[in-house]
């Protein structure tokens, strides 16, 4: 049975998933050192943002396929390092969305009315009504630093609020903040003329320290800033000073360049007009629930071998496109296995050739499943849909596509691998058929109707009466049992080739037996 570890605190509906198909092991609070201690144990890890999943971490799951973050923000995790070794990294994107940004909201309200300290005030027996005198939201103006999925909501909260939202997102159209009712801006106009301004964007080297003095100083004295995003895209020591110094009026922060927030930070000492929370923003019990099933799901199907959702560092390919594109992966795959073994050497250069059917779909899936089954075919299970691209290119591996929609040899149309290498080019071509079953229609060109198979002997040789009888009896002689076979061939007494169909492999011996007989050019075994 699979293992899961569990090193943050997830809700008990995550755990009932995984357990449906895995040991869960739930250890919240493991040092670093012991999490590289144990983590080689486990098949998936389920984290939030308090597990540093590093290198080191990565470098020690020798049995790790997946590791989910139950939330958004997976920059606790050293994704590039988990795409090398092949580990699927999911997230959930949407789980708590709302979570986030409703905490946003209720840190404009706090810092407005200054529930927090009003409320502490009654605590020690005061009852100080001018000393918390606020301001209204209404008609004031909001400034949104990232228009994604939280960003949006805030601002179509704050709207319904009577706020006036303008929006900085260099990656947003227009037209969809103007449907949002919200005018997209400068950043430097943004913090100029917002009263209240919220982040929602992630931390990336672009971001870090974006809200640092100088962009302070810019503001209304009367503004106040939220970050419920990410620690590190403000300078906290600036905000400190800066609300110190009357510059601006306020802060709410949730998260902070480093978690848990030092016991001596500046920001612990600013007396009046900051609101601090620790990282809270996704901790709703809805979002929980939503994050952990969202998550608990992927990391489930995974370990079933089944297609992930949302995975951080499989570009373009969906469980959607997995499931749509099935047959014409698992096409490109075999093509990918057999080319690879025809191949022999390295090969340097990989052309995919995609007709009708195959050329209307996205090609990146089956670039990303060809190099699987050509590099997977040397190199085994090390090669997954995850690291395929990364692991060709470190290879120096160039992919060439070449489209043609309108033509198609079949019905579904074809894709045919082309290789480039040291010894040479081979070329395989296949189909899905109507039946859905895969076919190799040609190799080198040559016309074959070939259905895959576990063990296939290919060869080339000389089309001359007598060469098919005698390796019939060679392998009949060491018991080695023909299911099919195929010859193909151009011109009668020309070259051809010939693929069998076999129920075992071909013992090493047998194999240097088979390329002695005359007319026989070259003979490969293939598994796939
Ligand atoms: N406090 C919490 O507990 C909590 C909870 C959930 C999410 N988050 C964090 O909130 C942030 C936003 O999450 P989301 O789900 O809305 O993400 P999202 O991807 O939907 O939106 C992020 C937006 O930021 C924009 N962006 C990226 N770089 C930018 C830049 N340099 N300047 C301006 N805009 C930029 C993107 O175009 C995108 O629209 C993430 O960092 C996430 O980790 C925090
Ligand atoms: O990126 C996120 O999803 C949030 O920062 C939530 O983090 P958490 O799961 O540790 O609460």
């Amino acid at each position: 049975m699979s293992k899961v570890l569990v090193s943050d605190p997830i809700d008990q509906a995550g755990v009932d998933i995984l357990s449906q198909v895995a040991q869960v092991d739930q250890r919240p609070g493991l040092s670093p050192e012991e999490l590289v201690s144990v983590i080689g144990d486990y098949d998936g890890l389920m984290i939030r943002s308090g597990t540093q999943v590093t290198a080191e971490v990565i470098a020690a799951a020798s049995k790790l396929k997946i590791i989910g973050r139950a939330g958004v923000g997976v920059d606790n995790v050293d994704v590039p390092a988990a795409t090398q070794r092949g580990v699927l990294v999911v997230n959930s994107p949407e789980g708590n969305t709302i979570a986030a940004a409703e905490h946003a909201l209720a840190m404009m309200l706090s810092l407005s009315r200054h529930v927090p300290q009003a409320h502490a005030g009654m605590r020690v027996g005061k009852w100080d009504r001018k000393k918390y005198v606020g301001n209204e939201l209404y008609k004031k103006t909001l400034g949104v630093v990232g228009l994604g999925k939280i960003g949006s909501h805030v601002a179509r909260v704050a709207r319904a609020m009577g706020m006036e939202v303008i929006a900085y997102d260099p990656f947003i159209a227009a037209d969809r903040a103007q449907q949002m009712q919200v005018r997209l801006t400068e950043l430097d106009e943004l913090f100029r003329t917002a009263d209240y301004v919220t982040l929602h964007i992630p931390r990336t080297k672009d971001t870090e320290n974006l809200v640092n003095a100088e962009l302070l100083r810019t503001m209304k004295p009367t503004a106040r800033i939220v970050n419920c995003a990410r620690g590190g895209v403000v300078d906290e020591a600036a905000i400190a000073e800066a609300i110190n110094g009357g510059v601006i009026a306020g802060a709410g922060l949730d998260v902070y360049a480093s978690e848990p927030l030092a016991e001596d930070s500046p920001l612990r000492a600013v007396e009046r007009g900051l609101v601090l929370t620790p990282h809270l923003g996704a901790s709703t019990e809805e979002a929980q629930e939503n994050v952990a099933i969202d998550v608990a799901e992927q990391i489930r199907d995974v370990l079933l071998g089944l297609p992930a959702r949302s995975a951080v560092n499989i570009p373009g390919l969906s469980a959607e496109i997995m499931e749509r594109l099935k047959p014409h992966l698992q096409l490109a795959e075999t093509v990918g296995g057999l080319v690879s073994q025809l191949s022999g050497g390295q090969v340097q250069e990989l052309e995919l050739r995609l007709q009708g059917d195959f050329a209307s779909h996205p090609s990146q899936p089956l670039v990303i499943a060809s190099l699987k089954g050509l590099l997977g075919a040397v190199l085994g299970d090390s090669i997954n849909f995850v690291n395929a691209s990364l692991e060709a290119k470190a290879r120096g591996i160039r992919v060439l596509e070449v489209k043609d929609e309108a033509s198609r040899d079949y019905a579904g149309g074809s894709l045919q691998l082309i290789s480039r290498g040291d010894q040479g080019s081979r070329s395989v071509t296949g189909a899905v058929f109507a039946d859905g079953e895969l076919r190799i229609t040609s190799i080198d060109e040559f016309p074959v109707n070939v259905t895959p198979s576990s063990h296939m002997l290919f060869t080339r040789h000389r089309d001359m009466p007598g060469i098919i009888g005698q390796l019939g009896s060679m392998l009949g002689e060491h018991n080695v049992n023909i299911a099919a076979m195929q010859v193909g061939r151009k011109i009668v007494r020309g070259d051809a080739v010939m693929v069998l169909s076999i129920d075992d492999p071909i013992p090493a011996a047998l194999l240097q037996t088979i390329t002695a007989i005359e007319g026989i050019q070259e003979a490969h075994p293939v598994s796939l």
